[in-house]
């Protein structure tokens, strides 16, 4: 272990027998489970749904410090879009047309298509998919601003064909980012409300004066969006529940320390809650990574933040052998997951639970987040064993189409009529026996 360490990131060994235990410390995150936020998150929704517009103006000028009376100001018109789209210098605008055109290209292939068969009596069977009406884009804006994540969020949207966006972003201090507005505008957003937190989840859910009521909240969000998103299921469809961005590397030994360093501090700098854990069964490597992370850090623009994450959910893992590692994964169930070995193409049947899979050396997260094409909204917390990335079919629904012919209807009557009797449920089976055929 590196003696010029300034105790930045715990390191750990499988082989401590404290190990399981303070792995479960490190995976813990008390998010929406945090009964002070849950008090004031309830609150805030009960308001909005009591009061509208006039609730969310007060707790926006709140919580973002903004001085506004009217929703008015707080609506952006699809001028204001084209115009931040427009005045994009060169560079900026090329970049979101190349991520946005690798986004929808990806996307399209998870488009399903409506089926049906037909069989020998005649009988049809099919599903029908259908795109939501509206749908509402939380695209998170307090500590940072996030055009990647109006890309990540609205063009699945468009793909999956709904009628119509509603994108809420919060604009902390009344400053508006033009990447943002820009992207909103690139993406095809219907309409843009500079509103963040409970109560923009509130407006969606709800409905106010001015906010039309969606059918479905997407996107990520801190804990008090994710709190809102948990308690306005049910009366809306929500994605998932996300927490604080997370990274597993599982590195060879092989892979440049600093690369590495950079790659845990990649998604540290998102929240002093992120998580960044770093596993190899190569103990000098571990060393290098810790000394490359202890050299880099004061390097960052978001010092602080990755500071405090690595300190509380950091980690750097020495386990025994390959299989070890992919357990470990398993266990952990990341957000993204990076193979930093040399045939990760031999490991991927063994890998179970990740949001994302990033596969080599060369594979940082970071372009998945930006531009590779994959979503970046990712199920966190765990919640990979049974989540999957925000994708087209987040935005449709599917209805079951049945149409018996009168000889299917004839067959299908006899045996729904002896289960119904099963269950003595007497209209279910005489309605299937009038259908019946005399003969
Ligand atoms: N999974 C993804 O795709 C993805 C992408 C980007 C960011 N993220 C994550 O999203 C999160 C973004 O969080 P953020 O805070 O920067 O922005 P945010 O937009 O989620 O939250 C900001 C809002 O929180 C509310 N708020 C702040 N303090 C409050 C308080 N004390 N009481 C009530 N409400 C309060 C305010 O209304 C504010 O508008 C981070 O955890 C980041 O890791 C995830
Ligand atoms: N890593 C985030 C998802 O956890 C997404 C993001 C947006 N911008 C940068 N990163
Ligand atoms: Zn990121």
């Amino acid at each position: 272990m590196s003696d010029k360490s300034i105790a930045t990131i715990a390191r750990l060994s499988t082989a401590d027998a404290a190990f399981h235990q303070r792995l479960d410390a490190l995976l813990d995150w008390e998010g929406v489970s945090d009964k002070s936020v849950q008090a004031r998150v309830d609150d805030i929704l009960a308001d909005v749904k009591q009061r509208g517009d006039a609730a969310v103006i007060e707790a926006t000028n709140r919580f973002d410090r903004m001085d506004v009376t009217h929703m008015d100001q707080l609506r952006l018109s699809a001028q204001q879009l084209q115009a931040a789209f427009d005045g994009l210098p060169d560079h900026q605008r090329e970049a979101l047309a190349v991520a946005s055109e690798r986004i929808k290209h990806y996307h399209e292939r998870q488009k399903p298509s409506s089926w049906q068969y037909e069989e020998a009596d005649g009988t049809v069977l099919g599903q029908k998919v259908t795109p939501l009406d509206r749908a509402g884009i939380y695209v998170p804006g307090g500590k940072a601003a996030y055009p990647s994540s109006v890309l990540m969020n609205a063009i699945p949207a468009h793909v999956a064909g709904v009628r119509e966006i509603v994108m809420v972003v919060p604009t902390p201090d009344g400053v508006v980012n033009n990447l943002v507005l820009a992207a909103a505008h690139l993406a095809g957003v219907d309409h843009v409300f500079t509103i963040g937190g409970a109560q923009a989840i509130a407006a969606l859910a709800y409905g106010t004066q001015s906010v039309p009521r969606v059918d479905k909240i997407v996107g990520p969000g801190n804990i008090y969006v994710a709190t809102a998103k948990r308690a306005v299921f049910g009366q809306v469809g929500i994605d998932m529940i996300a927490g604080p961005s997370e990274i597993m590397v599982v590195s060879d030994g092989k892979t440049d320390p600093d690369w590495l360093a950079m790659d845990l501090f990649s998604q540290a700098e998102h929240d002093e809650d992120a998580q960044a854990i770093l596993v190899s069964w190569d103990a000098e490597h571990l060393d290098a990574v810790e000394s490359a992370i202890d050299r880099l850090l004061p390097t960052l623009e978001r010092e602080a933040i990755a500071h405090a994450s690595l300190s509380r959910r950091g980690a750097l893992i020495l386990c025994k052998d390959q299989a070890e590692a992919i357990e470990l994964v398993n266990r952990v169930a990341p957000e993204h997951l990076e193979l930093s070995v040399a045939t990760p193409e031999t490991w991927l049947d063994e890998i179970r639970h990740a949001g994302a899979i990033f596969m080599g050396r060369h594979t940082s997260e970071a372009l998945g987040d930006y531009c590779a094409g994959p979503n970046h909204v990712l199920p966190t917390s765990g919640t990979a064993r049974f989540s999957s990335p925000l994708g087209v079919y987040d935005f449709q629904k599917r209805s079951s189409i049945i149409h018996c012919s009168a000889e299917g209807a004839s067959e299908l009557g006899k045996v729904a009529s002896v289960l119904a009797r099963g269950e003595s449920l007497t209209a279910h089976a005489r309605s299937a026996e009038y259908r019946i055929n005399p003969e």
